[in-house]
This record gives structure tokens, C-alpha cells and sequence, in this order.
């Protein structure tokens, strides 16, 4: 059943990723780590390269193509409800604290007149002096009102966007297909965008970096202004500006190189991969059963000397594995941002403030050179230069600012042309247009399949999982198919349900191409019961009523369908009953403290109480068996009129198989995949292959025998 394809480059078409073309791609080890990025020839040489050209074009072209993805979040933000009002406010609040500190250099320079008539007149102006000081206690104080009112207002309007977008991103998840759905370069771009707990959502990041970029513009713009007009009448006032802003502009002329847009890192060192492994390993609740009760701890603590002891050079039990590993790297032990970071900036030689060491001293200097020669004037110059070093380092300070927001705009526009990108994005499984079946009626006498010479490879993978697969199965048919692991079994279901398209051959269901069908009619006339079937994070009562959407609110059906499935009893022992939850999304929360350990002061650390008062359960396992799990997943779906036939029969009932109850009898074929794995013997009796009701319920299911199967069931109505 399995080919061996040829093999395929990773990626396929424009934009593949090759490590092996040394023409496109610049490769570096660093520790561990193999770092490829792509280099961009045509823009290659020294002085572009030095001035990341090549980068800054390409952000700017993504800056003016990301424009209409701006506004079209504009007008997404628009329909939301209040958010204009909050937006306008925020705006305005953010417009005027931009221009508070122009108005406080204002006063300070106010300061400079003062001391100037003191020097020729021998006398200070109370009133002006008081109307300064006041002017700038009232600047400190409305900063503070305005930084206060700035969060209160950006909270909400946070709040709203999130909310708003989340909505948008569940819908766009929930429609995804598989293949789409598995595609790593898409499960990026949904970490991306589609990140519910964090602070802020991508919309809002967007948001306010244009406003505070404007606003920063402003500020600049404004404090610049009130700087000229100061410095203008001082003498060596421009001189001391320029002074100070020299070493910022040196630091800007040597920052670290940026990151090319493209690059990949990878590490194919085993003694990392493992370390990584076992800090997993050890780390994550799914395996501490079988790290316990495989006593596999033994040998992550001692390693594979404690096996051999023979080759161990010190004990008997040997240094434990991870250490071995942690020993054998060293200091490459690291993730990859931290080296990177470390080599590319912690590294580098401290040029810029090499250089802008004597430059931060000079006005300092010519002041003192200054005073030496006018000895008058040395509180006034005392003054400037107070003025001037404090205004110009805040001053720097908000250029720099501008200059990383400005770099990184490009960035955050970007994420938002990505959002909606993938709002938008085609699912790899393309509808069909054609309903099914024709005849409702015809679906009583079941469904036949018919696979031509079908080839399938996962996405990803060379090897065919099913290469050049033929066979019928006509209306009415029951199949079981007999095959070794991984010979294609479940793959044949997956493509029946349209999941996956096979790469060549055809699949006719009911003699009709199966893409050409509207893939909803399609997996309505059909029954899966997938071999890894899965729980959804969800209450018991949802999990039941998810069997049949659209009576998934009606609560007697659902404990009908328990009841038929013999779940009711041992759901209803559960301390939350139908609202117990098998795997619970929200775990509760608790400080730092390590539960059972002792304070610096001796009182030991118990969270009992708190338990207790807050009704919280110390540990987060459902309490179910595996069976007990599966038959809540199988019994999921009522069928309404047909209940009292099968409540005689208190066998396990699955979903699917509840559906084929339905007086309807929407559905024409059932596929099981090993659905009797974890039943009881009891439950498989009832569960597994209850051929009789398939024929009365008019289900086709199929026969099939793999070419390398040890044997088959193959049973006709
Ligand atoms: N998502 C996947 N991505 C890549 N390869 C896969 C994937 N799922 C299955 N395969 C491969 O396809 C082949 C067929 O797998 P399939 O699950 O259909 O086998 P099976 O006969 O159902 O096996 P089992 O009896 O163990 O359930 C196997 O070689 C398997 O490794």
C-alpha cells in the first residue's frame, strides 16, 4: 500500500527555501544553532548592504502595500460600536500631552530671561517668577491627568477591538480545513494574529503606534520649535544643541544590523534536541504516568550508564543524562534568540560610545571655557546649559524613539495585512457545486464508493500512504478493513470524508466525481467516528449535545442519549454531574508558593483552605476511565424518533451510529475506524459491529482487503 515517491523539495514553488543554494542563501553557525538567511544580490553591495537598503526598500513597498489593509481596518473600526467616541478622546488626550512638554520648555526657558535681568538689573520679576513656577507645576500636574486618562480611555477601546477581532479570528479558524489547518507556515500565522490572552490584540498594537507616531511627530515637531526660539538669542546655544545631539546621531550610525526579512535557524544537535526532550519530558503532565510507572526516571536520571555500567567512568548509577547533555554543550545550551542576540549585539565592540564619550563632556567644557572669558555671565550660561543639556537629551531621546517606531511600522502593518489575509484564506479542499444525493430517498439503500487508481501522499511527506488503490464497494455493502499499521487503512477513510484529495486517481461516490460535491451534503450523508477521536474541552452536557448541533441546547435529549449509551449512570456519580468538565480550558490560579513548603519564618504553605473556600479541586483529572471517556464520545447523539427502539438495548450507542437512527435516515454510509479501542467487552458487544442494525438502518458500510492485510470481514446484506 505504501510507495516510495520521489523525493520532493521542501516548500514547494516560488519562495522555496533551499540551504543548499549558497547563491541565495548566507549560512552561520551560531553555537548550536545554523542560522540561513537570504541574501538579496542585486542590492548587495558595500554601502547598501551597510545601509540595509536592500531591507528598508523592501519594508517601504510593504508600508504602501499594507495601506489598504489599514483602511480597511479604519472602517473595521469604525462599525464598532462607541469605539469612535473612545478613539476621538484618546486621540485628543494623546494630541495634547504631546504638547505639554513644549509648553514646560516654554516656561523653563522663561527662566533663562529672569536670570538674564538679574544679571543686568540686579532684580528678579516675582510675579514672572511665580507664574513659571506655577506653569510648570501645572505642566507636571496635567501630564499626570493625561497619562491617567489615556489608559482609562485605551483600556476600553482596547478592550472593544479584541473583543471585536476575536470574533472575527474564531470564525476564520473554525472554517479551516485540515490540510490547511496543518500547514505549519499557516499555524504561524495564526499564533500571530489569533493570540486571545494576551494584553492587546495586533489590531490595537497598529493603532496606537500610528498614533503615538504622530504624536511623537508632534512632540518633536513642537519642542523643536520652542528650542530654536530659545537658543536663538543665547549665545553658543546652538553650538551646546548641536554638541549634544552629535552623540545621538553616532549612535544611531552604528546600531546593530538588522535581521534579512527571510531566514531560518534550525540545530541538528542531538545532544540539544535531547536535553530539550527530556526538559519536556519531565516537564509536561501527559507523560508523568508513564514516567512513573515505567520507572523511565531512573533512566533520565542516570542515564544510559545506569544500563550499561560497565562504560560508566564514575558511579555505578552514572551521572544522570540530561547532565550529560548539559555538560557535553556547555555554554551552548541556549535558545536561539538568546545566542543570537548575544553574538550579533552582546558582542559587538562599543564603537558609538567610544565616540560618544568626549562628545558628552564638551558642552560641559565649553561652557567652562566660556565662563573663563565672560566670568559675568556664568549664571546665565549656567542656566542655558542646564537647559539646554536637559532639553536635548530628552529631546534625543524622543528622536530615537520615533526612529525604532518608524522602523518598526512596516512590522506592525504588516501583521495587519496578515490578519486579514488570513481571514481570507482558501481552504486547500475546494467545495463542490453539485448536491447530494439527488433522491433523499436513495440514501436508504446507502452509498457506494469507488476508488480509481488513487495515489496519496500526505502534505509534507514523500511516501505514498496509499499508492495506485482500486476497488468498489457497492450500495448496501459491509467492509471491514484488515491491514498492518500504517498501510493506509484510516487514510481511505480521511479521503471518503474529503479531508485530504488524493493526488491522482479519482473517487466516485454513488458514481459521481466526489470533488463535484458540496462537501456539507457530502459529510451529511455521511457517519466518522475517527480512530483518534477526541474530547472537547467542553462540559459532558456540550460534548454530548456537539453530537447533533442542532439540538445541542436540548438538555432531555442529551440525557436520553447518555442513558441509551449507559454514560448516564457514571456521569451523574461525577461530583458537577453534566456540567463535569473532562479536560477543563481555564485552570485556576495560585501564588508562588509551592504548596507543602515552608516559609523563612516556618509557616508551612497550604492552599487548603483557599481550596475550599473557593470550591476548587486540587487536581484537574476528570476522574474517568479511558472507556468511560470513549463512551461519552461515542454516545453524543440522540436520535429522536427511533430512541424507544434501541432503549431495550442498553448497549453503548456511538454518535454516528445514533444518527443512522434517525427516522430521517440522513445518512448512507458509516466508517468506523477501530471504534470498539477502548470499550469493555460489554460495550464492544454492543458498539463494535452490530451488523443487523446496519442493514435495517439501511448504512452501507464496505468491504475492502489491503494487499498486504492478514485477512478480512466481509459481510453482504
Ligand atoms: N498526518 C500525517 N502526516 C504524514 N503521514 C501520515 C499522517 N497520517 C498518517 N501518515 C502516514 O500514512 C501512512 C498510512 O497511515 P494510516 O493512518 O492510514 O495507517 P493505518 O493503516 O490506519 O494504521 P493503523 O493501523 O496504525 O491505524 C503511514 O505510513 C503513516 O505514517
Amino acid at each position: 500500500m505504501r510507495g516510495r515517491g520521489r523525493r520532493r523539495a521542501i516548500g514547494k514553488g516560488k519562495g522555496a527555501f533551499d540551504p543548499q543554494d549558497e547563491m541565495k542563501v548566507k549560512s552561520t553557525r551560531i553555537g548550536v544553532w545554523d542560522l540561513y538567511e537570504e541574501k538579496q544580490p542585486e542590492l548587495n553591495t558595500p554601502w547598501t548592504s551597510r545601509l540595509n537598503l536592500g531591507t528598508t526598500l523592501e519594508q517601504l513597498f510593504e508600508v504602501v502595500n499594507c495601506l489598504p489593509y489599514v483602511w480597511r481596518m479604519l472602517k473595521d473600526i469604525g462599525s464598532i460600536r462607541s469605539c469612535w467616541a473612545y478613539l476621538a478622546l484618546y486621540i485628543s488626550l494623546e494630541i495634547v500631552s504631546s504638547l505639554v512638554p513644549a509648553l514646560s520648555l516654554w516656561y523653563s526657558s522663561q527662566l533663562l530671561t529672569i536670570v538674564q535681568t538679574a544679571v543686568e538689573q540686579r532684580k528678579v520679576d516675582k510675579d514672572l517668577l511665580l507664574r513659571i513656577a506655577m506653569g510648570r507645576v501645572l505642566c507636571s500636574m496635567v501630564t499626570i491627568i493625561l497619562d491617567w486618562g489615556k489608559g482609562k480611555t485605551s483600556r476600553p477601546l482596547n478592550l472593544r477591538i479584541k473583543r471585536h477581532y476575536s470574533g472575527y479570528m474564531f470564525q476564520t479558524m473554525a472554517r479551516l480545513d485540515l490540510p490547511t489547518f496543518e500547514d505549519s507556515s499557516i499555524q504561524r500565522q495564526l499564533e500571530e494574529v489569533f493570540t486571545p490572552d494576551s494584553r492587546n490584540s495586533v489590531v490595537w498594537n497598529v493603532v496606537s503606534l500610528a498614533i503615538r507616531l504622530s504624536t511623537t511627530t508632534l512632540r518633536v515637531a513642537s519642542q523643536l520649535s520652542v528650542l530654536v526660539a530659545v537658543l536663538r538669542n543665547q549665545r553658543d546655544g546652538p553650538l551646546l544643541a548641536v554638541l549634544s545631539f552629535s552623540q545621538t546621531l553616532i549612535t544611531w550610525g552604528t546600531k546593530a544590523p538588522y535581521m534579512p526579512l527571510v531566514w531560518a535557524a534550525t540545530t541538528k544537535d542531538e545532544d540539544y534536541i535531547k536535553m530539550e526532550g527530556l526538559k519536556r519530558t519531565i516537564g509536561t503532565m501527559a507523560h508523568r504516568k508513564e514516567i512513573v510507572a515505567g520507572g523511565l526516571w531512573k533512566y533520565m536520571h542516570s542515564g544510559w550508564f545506569a544500563l550499561f555500567p560497565e562504560k560508566s567512568c564514575t558511579s555505578s548509577s552514572g551521572p544522570s543524562e540530561f547532565l550529560r547533555c548539559l555538560n557535553k554543550l556547555g555554554s551552548n545550551t541556549s535558545p536561539f534568540f538568546t545566542v543570537y542576540n548575544t553574538v550579533v549585539h552582546g558582542d559587538r565592540f562599543p564603537v558609538s560610545r567610544l565616540l560618544g564619550a568626549p562628545l558628552k563632556e564638551l558642552p560641559q567644557i565649553v561652557f567652562t571655557l566660556r565662563a573663563v572669558q565672560y566670568p559675568s555671565s556664568i549664571p546665565l550660561s549656567l542656566a542655558s546649559l542646564n537647559l539646554i543639556t536637559q532639553t536635548t537629551s530628552s529631546f534625543a531621546h524622543l528622536l530615537t524613539s520615533l526612529f525604532d517606531q518608524t522602523t518598526s511600522v512596516a512590522d506592525s502593518l504588516s501583521s495587519i495585512r496578515r490578519l486579514y489575509d488570513i481571514m481570507e484564506l482558501p481552504n486547500r479542499i475546494t467545495d463542490g457545486s453539485a448536491s447530494f444525493p439527488e433522491d433523499q430517498q436513495a440514501l436508504r439503500s446507502g452509498i457506494s464508493v469507488e476508488f480509481h487508481n488513487v495515489s496519496f501522499r500526505y502534505p509534507e511527506s514523500e511516501a505514498y500512504a496509499i499508492h495506485n488503490l482500486s476497488f468498489k464497494i457497492e450500495k448496501g455493502q459491509l467492509c471491514v478493513i484488515v491491514g498492518r499499521n500504517g498501510s493506509g487503512k484510516s487514510t481511505i477513510l480521511k479521503l471518503i470524508a474529503r479531508l485530504y484529495d488524493p493526488e491522482e486517481g479519482q473517487i466516485l461516490v454513488d458514481g459521481r466525481d466526489i470533488r463535484t460535491l458540496k462537501l456539507e451534503d457530502l459529510r451529511r450523508a455521511t457517519a466518522v467516528l475517527f480512530q483518534d477521536y477526541t474530547h472537547f474541552p467542553l462540559s459532558i452536557r456540550d460534548n454530548i449535545g456537539y453530537g447533533d448541533p442542532e439540538h445541542a441546547l436540548d438538555e432531555d435529549r442529551i440525557e436520553r442519549a447518555a442513558q441509551l449509551g449507559g454514560a448516564d449512570e457514571f456521569i451523574r456519580k461525577l461530583p458537577d454531574s453534566y456540567d463535569s468538565y473532562l479536560e477543563r480550558p481555564v485552570q485556576d490560579l495560585y501564588s508562588n508558593l509551592p504548596e507543602g513548603t515552608k516559609t523563612v519564618f516556618g509557616r508551612s504553605v497550604d492552599f487548603r483552605g483557599l481550596r475550599r473556600a473557593g470550591d476548587m479541586k486540587s487536581s484537574e483529572s476528570s476522574g474517568l476511565s479511558g472507556g468511560q471517556m470513549q463512551r461519552i464520545a461515542l454516545y453524543v447523539r440522540p436520535a429522536s424518533s427511533s430512541l424507544e427502539k434501541v432503549e431495550n438495548n442498553a448497549t453503548p450507542r456511538s454518535r454516528m451510529f445514533m444518527r443512522t437512527l434517525d427516522e430521517e435516515k440522513n445518512v448512507g454510509l458509516l466508517l468506523f475506524d477501530e471504534p470498539s479501542a477502548s470499550l469493555d467487552p460489554t460495550a464492544e458487544h454492543g458498539a463494535s459491529f452490530p451488523f443487523s442494525l446496519f442493514v435495517c438502518s439501511g448504512i452501507i458500510p464496505f468491504k475492502i482487503c489491503l494487499n498486504d492485510c492478514d485477512g478480512y470481514v466481509d459481510k453482504k446484506r
